[in-house]
């Protein structure tokens, strides 16, 4: 890990606050995450506090079960914390809101409404009329490349043209904060890495809080603004990696030295972690 330390900052120098924004949009503060089951407690989540920036891309990376999923519900408000909180723009948060768009790996379309009617789903709940709706949901179609798609069903739909949809549909609504679970885990490689180009393309041109869990390093360090490494359960932060790779991101900074040295040194405390949830 050559060099890595200059760049990583480690969980003792992340809880001192060292490399935390100074204009926070997310703080997660002290939250702790305890499920009950019929084997006993499970902490998923141990004290875990991060601040995140107006428009930061966050990428979130750990072993599997070291609850990136449990810590993006709770951003969501669609789980509780067993104590500690998260604020938005300094207001604790009670429960979900048109304010926080959710991607999930499985697309989550509806599957009775075309293209148009999914990406114009959001927008009617927030009272929006017919013809803004209509242009706002166009817009964001095209954007997404599914302009000649718009009256298409979803069964009608690739896997990777299904996820163009939800991302779509969560752009659409203008949310403050963009949450994505291995939005693209599903999809094949190829499928995959153009995907990646469009959401940081998007990212690029309308700025947005993003937090995205990943298992691939590779796809963290090309989309980030700092990747956060948990570590095995019970899950904390383990270590803060600022990218500080300049945009437009290319296929050539993919081929870059400082990027793979970024993705090496990420690989190695993750696969530390991935050692460490065996034992
Ligand atoms: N509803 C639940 N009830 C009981 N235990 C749960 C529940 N949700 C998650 N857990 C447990 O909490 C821990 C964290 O789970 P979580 O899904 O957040 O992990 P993850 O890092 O997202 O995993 P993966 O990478 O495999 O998706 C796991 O041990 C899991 O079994």
């Amino acid at each position: 890990m050559a060099g890595s330390a200059q760049r990583i900052v480690t969980l003792g120098q992340a809880n001192q606050g060292q490399s935390e924004p100074e204009h926070a949009k997310v703080e997660i503060d002290a939250i702790r995450k305890v499920f009950q089951t019929s084997r006993g407690e499970v902490v998923a989540l141990h004290d875990t506090s991060l601040t995140i920036a107006n428009n930061e891309f966050i990428c979130v990376v750990g072993p599997s079960g070291c609850g990136k999923t449990t810590l993006l519900n709770i951003l969501a408000g669609l789980d509780a914390p067993t104590s500690g909180e998260v604020r938005i723009d300094g207001t604790s948060i009670h429960g979900p809101s048109s304010e926080r768009g959710v991607v999930f790996q499985q697309y989550a379309l509806f599957p009775w409404l075309t293209v148009r009617q999914n990406v114009e789903f959001g927008l009617k709940l927030k009272s929006i009329g017919k013809g803004e709706r209509r242009s706002i949901a166009e817009k964001y179609i095209e954007s997404v490349g599914l302009k000649d798609f718009a009256n298409a069903f979803p069964k009608e739909l690739s896997g990777g043209m299904k996820q163009r949809v939800a991302i779509a549909r969560a752009y659409a609504v203008n949310p403050q904060l963009l949450l994505l679970d291995e939005p693209f885990g599903a999809l094949d490689a190829q499928t995959r890495t153009q995907l990646q180009v469009e959401l940081l393309n998007t990212w690029e041109q309308e700025q947005k809080t993003c937090f995205f869990i990943t298992h691939d390093v590779e796809e963290a360090v090309l989309l980030a603004s700092r990747v956060v490494v948990m570590s095995a359960r019970p899950g904390r932060i383990k270590a803060i990696v600022p990218i500080d790779l300049k945009h437009p991101r290319t296929q050539e900074t993919r081929m870059s030295k400082p990027f793979n040295d970024l993705k090496n040194d990420i690989w190695s405390l993750v696969y530390q972690e991935y050692l460490d949830a065996k034992k």
